[in-house]
């Protein structure tokens, strides 16, 4: 299909259906095609033609590849019929590449589908090698066979000769982790552990390989199969950590054992429970997978029920410490000495054959057959022989578990595992939520961390105290910030020095603390005096250097503490959970919240937590099935958000501090100011506000009086012009807490003088021609000696100029804008008269009217762009904080064995959450027929896995 008729006469529709019937002559494309008849498109070269024509929008959806060869390995893989993938190849960080849905994938749905011929088997590797000549009679085994080939590929790629499957071969990993990569020394480190034999062993059946295959390949280079010295022992370790790691065994298909490229990308999950396979019906290798993925999920598969050990030794890496159900540790169980029936318990194993010691490897997925009744007989204490005798009969011959003076012999192994797990594992995080918190915030790590984590849990189980907690103790300055005692401590601090600003009055001269707290004996708090104010910047704490620094870094703290820990604990909180096994639901929950409940069903169980608020996800597995339930996550979200408030308040506090702007001003009536001239920045380079150059205009001020003479309110009516005056842009009567808010600076009405009285005096010099009123300046007194409160002054001179040279005249005094209290020159009484009467007095031979004050009004103007941070932290604090009040509770469930296994656990409220759970396992339906595993479908609302 190489010529195409123009896209633009085209009116194709093309299914990926269709696109998957490759070397089929009913590709619909074929009709599009100039040369159809001869027409036998590949895959790949229909994808092309439809990419062409853009008719697979699926596949034009084409994943980005990391380099050219993984993206010649698709190509390749496409050619070879790959089919349409619902993932594509993405860098998942910590495990390298892997395998991420593209849509929606619903667990139990056959994925991959891996074609046979893309099965590279030790049989087609005998086929293609090109040492194939030595090799027929060799009898190698698979892994040897496999192994050469990919190495000859490799090599042979090195030459430029390009060998079937060199496509896959060179998208292969350099390196893996896997132990056959370790220095000696490293493998030396393993003494003592679990783990140094199957090292060993592991190192040893390579070299047994390099030896197999060395005759070989000496003849192959004796015959110029291949260049001499090109297949070192180097290499064909290469080979072999490549199988390691990648080698699938396909039990539906005779168990063979083949790389499987595509799949090969999947990287495994401790908690998978699905593995690849062969499946007959598509004839293709597919991986159902247990759980549904949405886009942009990785796709795990299980590598099987491998020990963290096992999985460093083949693949390179651990999982998180507890992480692993898989992960084993042995247990060695034996009757104490100090038994008062130790004599009779050794005879009652001798006689049911069993050692008097046994050394049982445990699993967090499960515990070994026969560990509980050992356990159970090890721990019991019954009180004389027969006692004994009756339970290794019952333990270890047919009877069922006995109750031995009312004790449940069978809780009490397990109580004796659980007990020793727990002194066992002490060396691991305390909880799984801990393990799982780790796993949210870990770096990946390199082959020799690797090393050091193993050893150190290892190390850890034997409870040596230098090696525990290793991966709490990487992150040293992450954790020290996020510490609570550190932040209580920063907090207190910032309450102490924001009480003393509020109790020193701030931004004042050196003169005002000086008079305030002067160097005396006697001072404030022995110590408070204006030296101190001042070298402690406490004159403007909230602006100093240092009080900012405590800011930042109780900031840092919070969001250390936020990312750290509230958001892991967060994200582990969504997660939907199921427990795998009874042992795992109970330590998920505490102690006393775990329960197992006979005769009921599972979904029931879901169905009274349904009732109860509870968001419950039900996954069925074979007869059984988990359950993971929870409620309050708003309670995990609070936290989190009363941070963030918090955070929001500190920066508009700073910003507030330090990029703000600020001035008080005094302006009669009629007059006006520009707002630059009132204000100045707090620093240099804080930005002006934007109505900066506007002019401020008093229309009027008054103050408003009550009946009984007390002031009511200071009322300013003020406008805002533009620059040239000529435009009014806001109006707005101000009082105290009325401020006039405007384009970000806010006007506060402060402060009032009187400016000057409106009077009217005939035969005054200064009364201009005719009756017109004229203003007399006001003179302030407030600050003068013996006055208190405010007092304004004047003088109305009644004479030019006296020949004596004295002053004639009235003087009159002012408390307030009601009255004018006037005297005579030789400083008696005259008079009083209230402002605006219009009744006239006469004094000095002046008829006296006074008509009028005229008030200046005092403003403070400020410009705080921290204000909506402020506003908008102390809201969210508000709503946080309640949110912070809801439990979050969590409930786990297992069915098994016909019992339900019940595990929960919340963080608040623990009394009510008990027996909340107490009264929802209570009002759970009992069921007589325990042999079914018909499960009802939960209500509305309630997700559900298959
Ligand atoms: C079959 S390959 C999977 C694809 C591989 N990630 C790649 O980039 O080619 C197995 C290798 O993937 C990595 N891997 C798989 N699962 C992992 C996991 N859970 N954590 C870390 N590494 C993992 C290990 O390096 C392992 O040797």
């Amino acid at each position: 299909m190489t010529e195409l008729r123009s896209a633009a006469s085209l009116s194709v529709s093309c299914t990926s259906t269709s696109y998957q019937a490759a070397h089929s002559r009913s590709c619909p494309l074929r009709s599009l095609c100039s040369n159809r008849r001869n027409c036998r498109p590949t895959p790949r070269q229909q994808l092309r033609c439809a990419a062409v024509l853009g008719l697979f929008r699926k596949e034009a959806q084409a994943p980005v590849f990391q380099s050219v060869e993984d993206q010649a390995l698709f190509d390749w893989l496409q050619d070879r019929g790959l089919p349409y993938q619902k993932v594509s190849l993405a860098d998942c960080r910590q495990q390298g590449r892997g395998l991420v849905a593209k849509e929606r994938v619903k667990a139990g749905e056959p994925l991959l589908k891996v074609p046979e011929n893309l099965l590279l088997t030790p049989e087609l590797c005998l086929q293609h090698c090109r040492l194939a000549p030595v090799l027929a009679d060799a009898d190698l085994p698979a892994w040897s066979l496999l192994a050469l080939y990919i190495v000859d590929v490799d090599t042979a790629a090195e030459g430029d000769i390009q060998l079937p499957w060199s496509a896959y071969v060179s998208a292969l990993p350099r390196l893996t982790g896997c132990v056959l990569e370790w220095h000696p020394d490293e493998v030396k480190a393993l003494k003592g552990s679990l783990m140094a034999a199957a090292a060993q062993e592991i190192l040893d059946a390579a070299e047994r390989t390099w030896a197999q295959l060395q005759p070989l390949i000496k003849q192959a280079e004796d015959r110029g199969l291949i260049p001499p010295q090109s297949f070192t022992r180097a290499r064909i370790m290469w080979g072999l950590s490549m199988l390691l790691s990648r080698v699938a065994r396909l039990p539906a298909r005779e168990s063979i054992e083949a790389c499987i490229p595509w799949a090969d990308f999947l990287n495994h999950a401790p908690d998978a429970n699905c593995y690849l396979d062969w499946d007959p019906s598509s004839k293709a290798v597919v991986l159902k997978p247990d759980r549904a993925y949405k886009p942009g999920d990785q796709i795990f598969t299980s590598y099987g029920p491998k020990t963290d050990g096992e999985l460093l030794l083949s693949y390179g890496f651990v999982c998180p410490p507890g992480a692993n159900p898989s992960d084993a540790c042995r247990l060695r169980l034996a009757v104490e000495e100090s038994d008062p029936t130790y004599q009779d318990k050794l005879q009652s194993l001798r006689q049911h054959k069993l050692p008097t010691s046994i050394s049982f490897p445990l699993k967090l997925s499960g515990l070994p057959s026969g560990f509980i009744q050992y356990a159970a007989f090890v721990e019991a204490q019954p009180s004389n022989p027969t006692e004994v005798q009756q339970l290794a009969d019952y333990l270890f011959g047919q009877g069922s578990f006995p109750t031995l003076d009312g004790v449940n012999t069978e809780l009490l192994g397990i109580e004796v595992a659980l007990d020793e797990c727990r002194k066992a594992l002490k060396g691991y995080p305390t909880t799984l939520e801990a393990s799982q918190e780790q796993l949210a915030t870990q770096q990946q790590k390199n082959a020799s961390s690797v090393l050091t984590s193993i050893l150190s849990v290892s190390m850890a189980t034997r409870q040596n105290p230098r090696y525990k907690d290793t991966s709490v103790e990487r992150l040293p300055g992450r954790s020290q910030l996020s510490s609570l005692p550190l932040a209580l401590f920063e907090f207190a601090i910032i309450a102490v020095l924001s009480a003393l600003g509020t109790v020193i009055d701030q931004n004042q001269t050196l003169q005002f603390y000086a008079e305030h707290y002067p160097d005396l004996p006697g001072k404030a708090l022995g110590f408070l005096d204006y030296k101190v104010i001042w070298a402690l910047q406490w004159d403007h704490i909230y602006t100093a250097d240092y009080f900012l620094l405590l800011l930042a870094t109780l900031a840092a703290s919070l969001a250390a503490c936020t990312t750290t820990r509230q958001w892991p604990m967060l994200k582990v909180a969504r997660r939907w959970r199921f427990a795998s096994t009874p042992e795992i639901a109970y330590k998920r929950g505490v102690a006393d919240n775990a329960v197992v409940v006979p005769n009921v069903r599972l979904s029931d169980v879901g169905q009274a937590l349904l009732t109860q608020g509870y968001q419950t996800f039900l996954q069925r597995r074979g007869s059984g099935g988990s359950l993971y339930a929870f409620k309050g996550l708003a309670g995990k979200i609070g936290p989190i958000g009363v941070h963030a408030s918090m955070l929001a308040i500190m920066a508009g506090v700073s910003l507030g501090g330090v990029g703000g702007w600020k001035g008080s001003v005094q302006i009669p009536e009629g007059g006006d100011a520009s707002f630059r001239q009132i204000l100045h920045p707090v620093i240099p380079w804080a930005p002006a506000p934007k109505g900066a150059d506007d002019l401020l205009h008093v229309n009027n001020f008054e103050v408003k009086y009550r009946s009984d003479g007390s002031v009511e309110q200071f009322v300013s009516n003020l406008s805002v012009y533009t620059p040239d005056g000529e435009q009014e842009t806001a109006r707005k009567e101000i009082s105290v807490n009325k401020p006039l808010r405007y384009k970000g600076i806010t006007a506060y009405q402060t402060d009032y003088n009187m400016v000057a009285l409106t009077v009217r005096a005939s035969n005054s010099p200064l009364q201009p021609l005719g009756d017109q009123a004229f203003n007399l300046p006001m003179a302030n007194l407030e600050d003068a000696d013996e006055v208190q409160g405010k007092l304004w002054a004047t003088f109305l001179p009644s004479q030019e100029n006296s020949q004596d040279g004295a002053r004639h005249g009235v003087s009159m005094l002012a408390k307030d804008f009601q009255l004018v209290t006037l005297y005579k020159a030789d400083g008696t009484f005259a008079g009083v008269r209230r402002i605006g009467s219009g009744t006239p007095i006469e004094v000095e031979g002046m008829r006296i009217v006074i008509d009028g004050a005229v008030g200046s009004t005092g403003l403070e103007l400020k410009v705080d762009p921290g204000v909506p941070y402020v506003y908008a932290g102390f809201g969210g604090m508000m709503l946080t904080t309640l949110m912070s009040y809801m439990s979050h509770s969590q409930i786990w469930a297992l069915e098994k064995d016909g019992r339900v296994h019940v595990g929960g656990k919340t963080n608040r409220a623990t009394v009510e959450f008990f027996s909340e759970l107490t009264g929802i396992l209570a009002s759970v339906p009992q069921q007589i027929d325990l042999g079914s595993n018909e499960q009802r479908p939960l209500a509305e609302g309630t997700s559900e896995q298959a």
